[in-house]
């Protein structure tokens, strides 16, 4: 299969190597010194899997110099979605199959308007990801779970061929007619963590333990499972303590990117993260008081990381 992977970063120079590995056709948009980095040695991923090297990597900060793909997976930060939207044009041919696995409920929607929504397929990632060095990529955790589907829940071939395509990597994929609410369901976990986590800058093991910050993540969780009741989003009823649970079962040191970003300093995904939960609180009249307070104790950070980048 053709790949381009848009944004080569954690996630996508992770994916995107473990498909070039698999025998696929993978060319790597990326741009600055990790791209100098790629097209000198390649790509470096280092992975609690085993790490590995794609070399020589095909790889470009022009999507047009690419042409049509059959797939192309968008993953760059959200805060980038638009722009990369726009930026993958050349690569879109009448059957070529747009995914993200970036976090968030509304990329397919903001990436369709673009290219146009019959391109897209709906996914969903469990990994821990990120660029260590220029051309260096690091996979951190045990699991490294990919769902997709088809937005409208169909089996089509296309989607079939996606899934056998990626299971091939080793991953762990699977196949659901029910995305939007894996998506949502990702969406509850991810956006409670990362305010927790950035809020107060340890693992996840550090704070789990602590009965206050654990009756804040608590509400946290609950509060997003409210926001997506209240979009119509039909949610596992246990959602709460069944995520809970998972944080309990992950490994102790894990921390959202949205965490780390803020810890380097970097611009962060705040408002596809907690933002839009606030967002979508006050117009559904669904109080939102812990993402209230995680906005308004991170906006000023992001607000400098923004002015000093
Ligand atoms: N990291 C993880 O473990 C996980 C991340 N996610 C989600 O996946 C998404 C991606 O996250 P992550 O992989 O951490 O992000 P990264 O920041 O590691 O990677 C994104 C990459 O895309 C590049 N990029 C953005 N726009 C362009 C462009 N126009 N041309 C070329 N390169 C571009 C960025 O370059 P530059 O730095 O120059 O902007 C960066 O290298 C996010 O939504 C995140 O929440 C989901 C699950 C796990
Ligand atoms: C918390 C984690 C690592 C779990 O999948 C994640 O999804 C992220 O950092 O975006």
């Amino acid at each position: 299969m053709k790949i381009a992977i848009m944004g080569t970063g954690g996630v996508g120079g992770y994916y995107g190597g473990l498909l070039a590995q698999a025998g696929e056709d993978v060319a790597f948009i990326a741009r600055g010194a990790h791209l100098r980095a790629i097209r000198e040695n390649g790509l470096q991923v280092k992975s609690v899997f085993g790490d590995f090297r794609i070399a020589p990597a095909k790889a470009t900060d022009k999507p047009g110099d690419i042409g049509p793909v059959d797939l192309v997976m968008i993953s760059t930060k959200t805060y980038h979605t638009d722009e990369a939207a726009q930026a993958i044009q050349p690569m879109i041919a009448r059957d070529t199959m747009v995914i993200s696995f970036q976090n968030g409920v509304d990329s397919a929607d903001r990436i369709g308007a673009a290219v146009g929504m019959e391109h897209l397929l709906g996914g969903a990632t469990w990994l821990s990801a990120a660029i260590e060095a220029p051309g260096v990529i690091g996979q951190y955790s045990q699991f490294r779970r990919i769902v997709l589907g088809e937005l409208d829940g169909r089996r089509t071939p296309r989607v079939e061929t996606l899934r056998d395509v990626l299971a091939r990597t080793g991953a762990t994929v699977e196949l659901v007619d029910n995305i939007e609410q894996i998506l949502w369901t990702k969406f509850v976990f991810i956006s409670a963590v990362s305010a927790l986590g950035a809020m107060t800058r340890v693992t996840f093991g550090e704070y789990r333990a602590v009965p206050e910050a654990r009756a804040v993540l608590t509400e946290a969780l609950s509060e997003v499972a409210a926001v997506a009741r209240a979009k119509g989003v039909k949610l596992d009823p246990d959602i709460v303590p069944k995520t809970l649970a998972f944080i309990d079962d992950s490994a102790a040191g894990i921390k959202p990117s949205m965490q780390r970003d803020i810890e380097a300093g970097r611009r962060c995904e705040i408002e596809s993260m907690i933002g839009i939960v606030v967002r979508m609180g006050n117009d559904l009249h669904v109080p939102t008081p812990v993402m209230k307070t995680a906005y308004a104790v991170l906006k000023p950070g992001e607000l400098k990381a923004l002015a000093q980048a």
